[in-house]
């Protein structure tokens, strides 16, 4: 498994998996059953594994079809001796997108993303004061002034994997688009040029992660019932 290195600790492997995996896969997150989906504002999601609190998450079990895929990532090695143990899939239709943020102290510092059904750029902003980042009282303004220092491209099929610096103290976002043009702070446009123009179609994400507190409670609830 060959992993480009960017700048400060962004890594991205284009097909990670195939066509056909990625198929069964957005076939598997559209069978999910209509509950698991949280509806937000701006995109809907589905936790597996368990819902990260900061009391420590109750572990559910991840099922076959995306643990095949936590496996997969877990066997490359950036874990360090911790685990992957958490699934949070976001669904973005064109147009949507996610406000500049920091996964947070309930996350292990190392993110791994597969994207499926469409291509999306994420930006990362500059370093932050990070006292005071994601607020109650940061605007929405506020938040979209961070400066970006670099975006990614994700391809369908691909593995981004963030950690260390770039995870700790900087914000990533992704801007709600229709369309994105191929800019010089893209740093790996592939094959594509600047200013072209690619389309954004609806983008399914896997972003697998490490849980690190989890609780006991799943133990005490499969004893009770
Ligand atoms: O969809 C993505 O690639 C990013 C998702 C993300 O940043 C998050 O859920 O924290
Ligand atoms: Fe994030």
């Amino acid at each position: 498994m060959q992993l480009l290195n960017g700048p400060k600790s962004v890594f991205y492997e284009p097909n990670f998996i195939t066509e056909e995996e990625e198929r069964r896969l957005v076939d598997c997150v559209y069978a999910a059953p209509k509950p698991k989906w949280q509806q937000l504002s701006n995109r809907r999601l589905q936790n597996w594994g368990g819902l990260p609190h900061p009391k420590g998450m109750v572990a559910e079990p991840i099922p076959e079809w995306l643990m095949h895929y936590v496996q997969k990532v877990s066997s490359l090695d950036l874990f360090g001796d911790k685990k992957p143990n958490h699934v949070l899939v976001n669904e973005y239709l064109p147009g949507q997108g996610i406000m500049p943020h920091t996964d947070g102290p309930l996350f292990h510092p190392v993110i791994t993303t597969i994207s499926l059904g469409s291509h999306t750029v994420l930006n990362f902003h500059e370093e932050q004061d990070l006292e005071n980042i994601v607020g109650e009282n940061t605007s929405p303004n506020q938040m979209k002034q961070r400066k970006k220092i670099m975006s990614v491209l994700l391809e369908p099929r691909s593995l981004l994997v963030v950690k260390d610096d770039l995870y700790q103290n900087h914000l990533h976002s992704i801007e709600e688009l229709k369309c994105d043009e191929i800019s010089e702070s893209i740093i790996n446009p592939g094959t594509f040029k600047v200013g072209e123009l690619l389309e954004r179609k609806t983008r399914i994400s896997l972003t697998i992660r490490h849980v690190p507190k989890t609780s006991k409670a799943t133990i005490f609830l499969s004893k009770k019932f």
